[in-house]
């Protein structure tokens, strides 16, 4: 990876490709505290440590675990704050570079992440001796709106059983999550305008510990949530027109207990659950941002909602993994976690780079990178805004070749109105966005590859799709998922028709005919549509050369050559049906609403049968992980 790096306004070192990455996953190891100083042989080597290869050029770090119960494991983070680095220097080369792109517009969010009493307080909040983050920040933020005469003001809010409360001002009513037009809306939080660190602290920490005792009890009994914290910055225009120039959050979550392991004799609180089930959404979230995933599922949560305009879009987000220091097998839960995000993150940037000198071959281009993207630009319109192939093929690797017809709306930049301030910004930093990055990329990797930086936006259609389960770190569906909850009814009757003439299909298979019999299938066949498919290639395939192959083998062979062949089967039919079937039809199928629908039909009108294999169905804006979620569903209805 590039080790080339570059200075920000404040002397703080990024990777150059730091800029793509949506969240940044950075570690922290907490102090000992007293009692665990006293506890711990010095000579014994510490249970957690980490490893910079190039000393701090390093573009990741490796953080060795041990874990007495197993093999000692290594994770990859961005990079690892050790137990002598303290919150100062997290502030100046984390949170400050965030600091200066609120006034240039951008939302940004400082989350920390961990397991019980691994410091994520601490980092977050500190105390009035020792500020946390978010204090430090708000004296970057006060003495910068002093010479500007920018306007400051902080709400703060605790999400307790994924209900928003106000904290500044306490009422049983909860806060409203509203999304109107890619702006999130908070009905009825409190914003306090502050002008001083002394009242920002009075307001912060009175409020706060009015929950969190400082002075931590073991096994204590406090209402456990995630607490947050979010600093607007606002410009004040000669006409006296108050807009939001950008915000900052700081999040403060609640720490992660495994109840499996947790002891009877601690009393398991009600709450844990849900906390647990939101971490996963946050997880989710960084996760399918890191992957640069087209949905990211915002919507499962309110937390993860909230924070939808503040780590999604032009945002950047700093995840702070907290660690403790002594052995924490929850730690390792945390931290193994982190690093399959950050993990996301790196295999997207290399996967864009290599896609990108790929489609540079194919293109043939041999113009210099700055009339790249032009010529490019050019060819996507005179093709009706699709990349081919000379050969007339479709390219499938090109994740952001789709803007000129997005399944998923993209958030141009407009500027209308002035009570459209929130919008004003969130566009003005997308414009600044696009440039700086589209600079990046092609310093990076010296492609063709156009960059559209987007907010996507949840529609309905994502919100029918958007039903796959939270999965846990083991990829398991996490109990009681809101996707359980909310799971759609069994998969439509279309669905349910393939797999019966799927079912049909596999019947003759142990005869070892060579020729499928079509009349047994025509009377089993449900499907009247499907009666034109009965024969279809890959059954022939089967019979004549998997199958007699497979007859020699031994009967796991078989068994697998024809699980394998049944698999191409439903592939094949699945593909037929979106390459055949009304639009009505298609609206029938999960993942697919009014948009795709469209689009679907629009691309068949291109050309008759534009589905040829699954990764063709990233062209209608689904993922792997979705194309595969889908194709599960389907063979589970085989069993249904
Ligand atoms: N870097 C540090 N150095 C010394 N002590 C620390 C450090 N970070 C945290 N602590 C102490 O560790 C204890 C736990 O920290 P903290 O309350 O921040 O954990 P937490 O992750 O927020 O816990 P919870 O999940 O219960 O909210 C506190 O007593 C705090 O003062």
């Amino acid at each position: 990876m590039a080790s080339s790096k570059i200075n920000s306004a404040h002397g703080n070192s990024h990777k150059l490709s730091d800029l793509h990455k949506k969240v940044r996953i950075v570690g922290k190891i907490r102090g000992l505290l007293e009692s665990e100083a006293k506890s711990t042989d010095g000579s014994s080597s510490p249970w957690i440590s980490v490893q910079k290869s190039d000393g701090e050029l390093s573009d990741c770090v490796t953080i060795l675990c041990k874990d007495p119960t197993s093999s000692s494991k290594d994770y990859k983070l961005d990079y690892c704050y050790e137990q002598h680095q303290d919150i100062p220097e997290i502030f100046s080369r984390e949170v400050k570079p965030l600091v200066s792109r609120i006034f240039d517009g951008f939302n940004a969010s400082v989350i920390a992440y961990g397991a019980r009493g691994s410091g994520k307080t601490h980092t977050i909040q500190g105390s009035c001796e020792k500020p946390g983050l978010a204090a430090l920040a708000m004296v970057e933020i006060l003495s910068s709106c002093e010479e500007t005469g920018r306007v400051v003001r902080i709400s703060c809010y605790e999400v307790y059983h994924d209900r928003v409360y106000d904290v500044l001002e306490r009422k049983e009513q909860e806060v409203l999550v509203w999304e109107d037009r890619g702006r999130i809306q908070l009905k009825g939080l409190s914003q306090v305008h502050v002008k001083s660190i002394s009242e920002f602290n009075r307001l912060y920490f009175n409020e706060f510990d009015q929950h969190k005792p400082s002075q931590k009890i073991v096994n204590e009994i406090v209402r456990r949530s995630h607490k947050g914290l979010i600093i607007y910055v606002f410009s004040c225009d000669k006409d006296s027109t108050i807009s939001v120039v950008g915000k900052l959050n700081f999040v403060d979550l609640a720490g992660y207990e495994d109840t499996k392991r947790m002891s009877i004799d601690i009393p398991q609180l009600p709450e844990i659950p849900r906390i647990n089930k939101s971490l996963y959404a946050v997880e989710n979230v960084v996760r399918a941002l890191n992957a640069n995933e087209r949905h990211v599922p915002f919507r499962d949560t309110k937390l993860t909602r909230m924070l939808q305009d503040s780590i999604g879009g032009a945002s950047q987000a700093l995840m702070i993994t907290c660690l403790n220091p002594t052995f924490c097998q929850d730690s390792i839960h945390v931290i193994s976690w982190a690093s399959r995000s950050f993990q996301a993150a790196n295999l997207t940037c290399q996967d864009s780079a290599k896609k990108a000198k790929s489609s540079a071959r194919i293109m043939g281009l041999s113009s210099p990178p700055a009339s790249r993207a032009q010529s490019l630009s050019a060819s996507m319109k005179k093709l009706g805004g699709s990349l081919y192939y000379s050969s007339g093929k479709k390219t499938t690797n090109m994740p952001h070749g789709m803007k000129e017809r997005n399944v998923l709306p993209v958030v141009r930049p407009t500027l209308k109105s002035s009570q459209e301030s929130t919008t004003l910004s969130t566009a003005k930093s997308m414009e600044v966005l696009t440039l700086e990055e589209e600079r990046c990329l092609q310093s990076v990797t010296n492609t063709v590859e156009p960059f559209t930086p987007k907010l996507d936006l949840c529609t309905q259609d994502d919100v029918e799709f958007n039903l796959k389960p939270m999965t846990d770190l083991e990829g398991r569906e996490m109990e009681n998922s809101p996707a359980d909850l909310e799971r759609s009814p069994p998969i439509s009757a279309k669905l349910r028709e393939i797999a019966n003439a799927l079912k049909a299909f596999s019947t003759p298979i142990p005869l070892g005919i060579k020729t499928p019999n079509t009349d047994n299938i025509r009377n089993n066949h449900v499907c009247k549509d499907l009666t034109e498919s009965l024969t279809p290639e890959v059954r022939i395939n089967l019979r004549v050369d998997e199958w007699e192959s497979a007859k020699a083998g031994t009967p796991g062979e078989t068994f697998k050559t024809h699980s394998c062949g049944l698999k191409k089967s439903l592939v094949q039919e699945y593909l037929k049906f979106l390459n055949s079937a009304s639009k009505e039809e298609l609206k029938e199928i999960k993942g697919i609403g009014e948009k795709r629908a469209n689009y679907i039909l629009e691309f068949r009108e291109e050309s008759p049968e534009p589905f040829k294999n699954l990764e063709d169905l990233k062209e209608i804006g689904l993922s792997s992980k979705q194309i595969n979620g889908i194709m599960r569903q389907i063979a589970g209805q085989l069993f249904s």
